[in-house]
Formats: structure tokens, sequence, C-alpha cells
């Protein structure tokens, strides 16, 4: 059996570019997202190029789905080497005492939660195994809050710490954890931010060449590629013009 990562998030953006670069590196895939269809699509492209695809349809956010899901992977292939946690989201700018509840749980119980059960799930049997890697998919965001960002940014914060924390916890073992922490990246990001505001959402990138999914990935699968006494612990990746989460300098 080929190297095995699992990909959440794997039907957009950053996951989706993950699931190109990994099955470039000759990896085989688990991917996961709520969007059957559209896994479905990503199978298949990657199929084409020689890759075993497997695909898990559920939300990060129902721990008993994903314990199912989970538990219905063929032995082989619950061996897996590297598990990215990018499955995520950003609702709202809105100001925090004007906050919308949902927003807030929907970023708390997908960026926060469903990292932790993913981590739960997987990291037991790379301990075990005594070889794997965790690539978390952190965010800029999570360095110092920006305008309206709070909750999002506090998820982020949160990755980080939960990323240092497993990093200290396996620290006896072979397997690796990593936080990339993405600055201005174009997705469906903003769109999802939005609520659909494509308008609004387009206006993030205006002025400024964003990164792509693509540049995130080839982070991604070099700290993974890292010789094995090499721990990449946490990477920053910004766009050019970009300095912080909340420093842009646009029409340079
Ligand atoms: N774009 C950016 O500027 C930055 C993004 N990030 C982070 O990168 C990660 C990926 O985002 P990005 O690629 O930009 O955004 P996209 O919206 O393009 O992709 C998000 C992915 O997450 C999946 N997802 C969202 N919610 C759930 C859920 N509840 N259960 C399962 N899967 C879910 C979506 O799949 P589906 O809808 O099919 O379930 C989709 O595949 C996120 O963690 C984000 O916070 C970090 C820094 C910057
Ligand atoms: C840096 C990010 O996570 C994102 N692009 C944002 O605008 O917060």
């Amino acid at each position: 059996m080929e190297r095995i990562a699992l990909i959440t998030g794997a039907t957009s953006g950053i996951g989706q570019a993950c699931a190109r670069r990994f099955a470039q590196g000759g990896y085989n895939l688990i991917l996961t997202a709520r969007r059957d269809d559209k896994l479905q699509e990503v199978k298949q492209q990657l199929e084409k190029e020689g890759v075993e695809v497997l695909t898990l349809t559920f939300d990060v956010r129902d721990r008993e789905a994903a314990h199912k899901a989970f538990a219905s992977l063929p032995d082989a292939w619950k061996n897996i080497d590297v598990l990215v946690n990018n499955a995520g989201l950003a609702r709202g700018l809105e100001p925090e005492y004007e906050g919308d509840y949902q927003d807030w749980d929907e970023m708390i119980d997908t960026n926060v939660k469903g990292l932790l059960t993913m981590t739960r799930l997987v990291v037991p049997g790379m301990v075990q195994r005594n070889k794997g890697h965790v690539v978390n998919i952190g965010s800029v965001a999570g360095d110092a809050a920006y305008a309206g960002g709070n909750v999002y940014c506090a998820t982020k914060a949160a990755v980080k710490t939960i990323s240092d924390g497993l990093r200290i916890d396996v620290a006896d073992s072979c397997v690796r954890v990593t936080n990339v922490k993405p600055g201005l990246v174009e997705t469906n990001f903003s769109n999802i931010r939005f609520h659909g505001d494509e308008q609004r959402a387009s206006h993030v990138y205006d002025g400024i060449k964003p990164l792509t999914g693509d540049d995130i990935a080839d982070v991604c699968f070099y700290a993974v590629s890292a010789p094995a006494h090499v721990q990449i612990a946490e990477v920053l990746v910004l766009a050019t013009h970009q300095a912080s989460g909340s420093v842009v300098k646009r029409n340079v």
C-alpha cells in the first residue's frame, strides 16, 4: 500500500489543491467534505492520474458521523500517514457585540471542534505505528485579531494552541505536527464568509495578487516531505503585499 493522506474539506480551495499536490507526490487519498457530488468530481479527476481515492461524505461538526465514516474505512486505509485538517470557514465580519450566534457556532464547531474530532480519530493510529504527520490549517488571523475577525481569529488562535499541545503530547513518538498559517488565499472562503455575496467577496482581493490554494498545498507538502528528524512546527505564508492579518497594501 502507498502512503495515505486524509484531507478534510477537499471539495474546494486549499483542500482540493492539497489533494492534487499529495496525489502528484505519490500518496493515495482519503478525501472528506459534505458535498458528495464535488467529492466525486475530485476523485474522478485524480483517479485518471493513477491515484487511489476513497471519499467520506460527512460534516466534521457531526462527531457521530465522523466516527462512522472513519470506522467504515477498510483496515489498510486506516493506516493514515498524513492528516490535513483543512475543513474550515469564516462567517461574517460584524463587530463582536453584533455577531450572529449561528455564525459563531458554525466557526467554532467546524474550525475547532471538527479539527479536534479528526485528530482524536486519526492520531492514535499514528502514535501506535510511531509514524505520521498532522498538518493543521491555521491562519495569520490566529496571530492577532483584525477588525470584525473576532471569533474567526479566535478559532485560528485555538488551532495554533491545539497544534502546540498535540506536538507536546506526541513528542515521544516520531509523529510530527505542523500549523500552516496562510494569509489572503483566493478560494471560496470570502464567498462563504459573506453568505454568497460574490461582489463583496471579490473586493477582498482588489489591488493585490492573492495566494492560491496551490501555493498553500506546496507548503503543506514541503513540510511533510522534510527529513524525518525535521519538524516544521509552524509556517506563516502571506501574499507579498500583505504584512499581517490587517495590513494589506493595494495597487502597489
Ligand atoms: N482563503 C483564505 O484566505 C484562508 C483560508 N484559511 C483556512 O483554510 C481552510 C480552507 O479554506 P479555503 O480553501 O480557503 O475555503 P473553501 O471555502 O474554498 O473550502 C473550504 C472547504 O472546507 C469544507 N468544509 C467547510 N465546512 C465543513 C464542514 N462542516 N464539514 C466538512 N467540510 C467542511 C468545504 O467542503 P463542503 O462545503 O463540501 O463541506 C470546503 O471543501 C479553512 O480552514 C480556512 O479557515 C486560512 C487562512 C486564509
Ligand atoms: C487570513 C485569513 O484567514 C483570511 N484570509 C481572512 O481574511 O481572515
